[in-house]
């Protein structure tokens, strides 16, 4: 089949519209209701107000245990005048028990005295409806107990069950059918070779329709042919929702616009919307039709933009998205012409909500692991401050936003180590984003983040860290913890094929590196090894690519796009290269003194210092851990 390379593009809230307009056009808005017991109600939509039937409570009864009395002839009672009250002129009642006429009132036992002669002695006056739970006092038929398009959950079921509706009447749930395509998908991990993806986005996506109010089926993946995705999608004709994952954009096997585009209802085929961009919106016979994005990311902003208000227009879920204001601590451009949500954490540094940006690659499952949900960002953003306030929406449950130390500057893999043990004991965590060591301590300063961390090494002093801290810090101001000693070096694919021993055979053999970003702490040691045997930049093929990370740069050498990486040597041990060290290097966090009251910080201090982050079961190789939890002043 010969490629299609054409596609009109649209505004994704004019999609969404569409989308939900169809909806209403095919009569799923909402599906419709069923009458269930309220028992078994939980998390259902309530299809239209219920009101309550009965009162609650629905006789007039006693609040505790005691006798019930009459008010009017209680009225002389008094601690220096007890009032005895013979047992014919009153009863004896227990907390809920009906109090008949002309019964007002309830003394509680334990203010009365029981006389041997049946009577009791009261020491107060009692007024009228004292200690009487009167009827309606909590629900009065007719009034309405849960709204139509609300959710009903625990205290609904309480208050439903409450007010005489043992049935009530809620939505169907959309019947939704997932279909992932894809000849280099599979659902054996036995064939996980070249050219094939585990389906690990079907069996998420089923969850995440659940969790929306779906019943869902999954079929078994299906090859790309056009036949038998036809077949499928008249087999699931009766369904309300049909999702086919994959195939949206313009490979050659990317069948599903046109499918739609014959037999059903083609809306959009591709938004100004990123990622997600060649989303498939459409219906077929009396079914919602989205075809999703193959990459995880963009399927994840299709589902929270697309498939989201349709599950919840179909089910009759009311729901409002809210909005959370948020500064970007670096600047961020969009695209020019599309919308851009990006996946990020937030937290709270100096009082002010931060977003810390993770990678904007689609197909980043990571990315959505990590991010707490995503800030948008309009078309044609170009260069954002650190003053605007952006839109974030949260797509986790849980806020961690005050919760979280920011670490910003060089990343180490113990960091993540450290943050599992501060959420386990502290529900802390640790948001970092790698920048370099020397951004890092200029964030800091500008108070972006609580800790700075760093691997800086000074050529003229031969120290590490202190003389860079303090052309931004003045002295006494911050302290270094130590984290640990690492050895860095040369990473090269295993057996060393092209025989590197030092940074001469570089140049002599023409090999191609990656290179880290300007500041890193491993770029600085790199330039310093180059001028030492004066080296220059434009000797070095591939001295301007830079990655962000220790992993970036070991991956690129696995990935054969490079030949030699620089690093520690724990990452080429533990991803199976070949290591040729250099030199042990001090990777120390900065934190501001003003800073040590923070109990966030000092739990971070607490955790380090006594060094229990170090798993046994892992090996640390090139690290030393002997000055761990040693503080430097600055
Ligand atoms: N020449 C162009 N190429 C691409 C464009 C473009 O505009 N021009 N758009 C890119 C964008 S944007 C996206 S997003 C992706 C989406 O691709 P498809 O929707 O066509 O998806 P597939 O090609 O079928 O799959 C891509 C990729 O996704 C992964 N995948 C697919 N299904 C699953 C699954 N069930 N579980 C896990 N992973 C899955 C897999 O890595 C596939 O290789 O297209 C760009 N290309
Ligand atoms: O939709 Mo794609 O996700 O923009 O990369």
């Amino acid at each position: 089949m010969a490629r299609k390379l054409y596609r009109k593009l649209m505004d994704p809230k004019d999609a969404l519209e569409l989308l939900l307009n169809e909806v209403k056009f095919i009569n799923k808005s909402p599906i419709g209701s069923e009458e269930i017991k309220t028992a078994n109600a939980g998390g259902r939509i309530a299809s239209k107000n219920i009101t309550a039937k009965i009162a609650c409570p629905n006789f007039q009864s006693s609040a505790m245990d005691g006798y019930a009395l009459i008010a009017k002839s209680t009225k002389e009672a008094s601690v220096h005048s007890p009032l005895k009250v013979n047992k014919n002129e009153f009863i004896e009642v227990d907390t809920g028990d009906y109090v008949p006429y002309p019964f007002d009132c309830v003394v509680m036992v334990e203010k009365t005295k029981q006389n041997s002669d049946g009577s009791i002695t009261i020491f107060e006056a009692m007024h009228p409806g004292e200690n009487i739970r009167l009827i309606g006092e909590d629900f009065n038929p007719g009034e309405i107990v849960v709204y139509e398009g609300q959710e009903i959950s625990t205290f609904e079921i309480m208050s439903l069950l409450a007010t005489g509706n043992d049935v009530v009447s809620v939505n169907k749930k959309p019947k939704a059918v997932i279909i992932a395509t894809g000849d280099e998908i599979t659902d054996s991990y036995e064939n996980i070779d070249k050219n094939m993806y585990f389906n690990f986005n079907g069996p998420a996506i089923s969850y995440f329709l659940k969790e929306n109010k779906a019943l869902v089926e999954e079929t078994p993946i299906l090859p790309d042919n056009i036949e038998v995705l036809q077949e499928y999608l008249n087999k699931y004709s009766e369904f309300d929702l049909i999702l086919m994952i994959g195939g949206s954009s313009f490979g050659r096997d990317d069948y599903t616009a046109s499918i739609l585009e014959k037999n059903g209802k083609l809306l959009a085929h591709g938004v100004y919307l990123r990622p997600g961009k060649p989303v498939i919106l459409g219906s077929i016979n009396k079914s919602i039709f989205i075809g999703l994005p193959g990459y995880s990311a963009a399927c994840a902003v299709v589902l929270d933009y697309f498939v989201k208000p349709v599950l919840n227009m179909m089910s009759g879920k009311v729901e409002f998205t809210k909005k959370f204001p948020v500064s970007i601590y670096k600047p961020l451009t969009s695209s020019s012409g599309e919308e851009e949500r990006i996946r990020g954490q937030v937290a709270k540094v100096k009082s002010k909500m931060y977003f810390y940006p993770l990678t904007r690659s689609s197909s980043s499952v990571s990315s959505l692991l990590y991010a707490d949900g995503i800030c948008i960002l309009e078309k044609g953003i170009q260069g954002s401050s650190e003053q605007e306030s952006f839109d974030f929406i949260f797509w986790k449950k849980e806020d961690l936003s005050e919760n979280s130390i920011v670490v910003l500057g060089s990343n180490d893999p113990l960091l993540p180590y450290i943050s599992s043990k501060l959420y386990k004991d502290f529900k802390l965590r640790i948001v970092s984003s790698p920048s370099g060591s020397l951004s890092g301590i200029v964030s800091l300063k500008d108070g972006l983040c609580h800790v700075a961390a760093t691997h800086l090494f000074d050529s003229e002093t031969e120290e590490y860290n202190i003389p860079y801290i303090l052309k931004y810090f003045d002295k006494g101001d911050t302290i270094l913890l130590m984290l640990a000693y690492r050895q860095q070096g040369m990473m090269v694919k295993k057996g060393n094929p092209f025989n590197v021993n030092c940074l001469e055979d570089i140049v002599s053999k023409g090999l191609r590196i990656v290179n880290r970003q300007k500041g890193a702490g491993t770029r600085v040691l790199l330039d310093f090894e180059m001028s030492k045997l004066g080296i220059k930049p434009s000797q070095i093929l591939g001295y301007e690519n830079e990655v962000f990370t220790h992993y970036a740069a070991a991956t690129s050498i696995l990935s054969s796009v490079a030949d030699v990486a620089f690093g520690i040597q724990y990452i080429a041990d533990f991803l199976g290269l070949d290591f040729i060290p250099w030199k042990k290097e001090n990777f120390e966090l900065c934190i501001c003194k003003d800073n040590l009251s923070d109990p966030k910080i000092l739990a971070l201090i607490d955790l380090i210092k006594s060094k229990s982050f170090i798993d046994k079961n892992l090996n640390f190789s090139g690290y030393d851990f002997s000055d761990t939890g040693k503080i430097r002043e600055v």
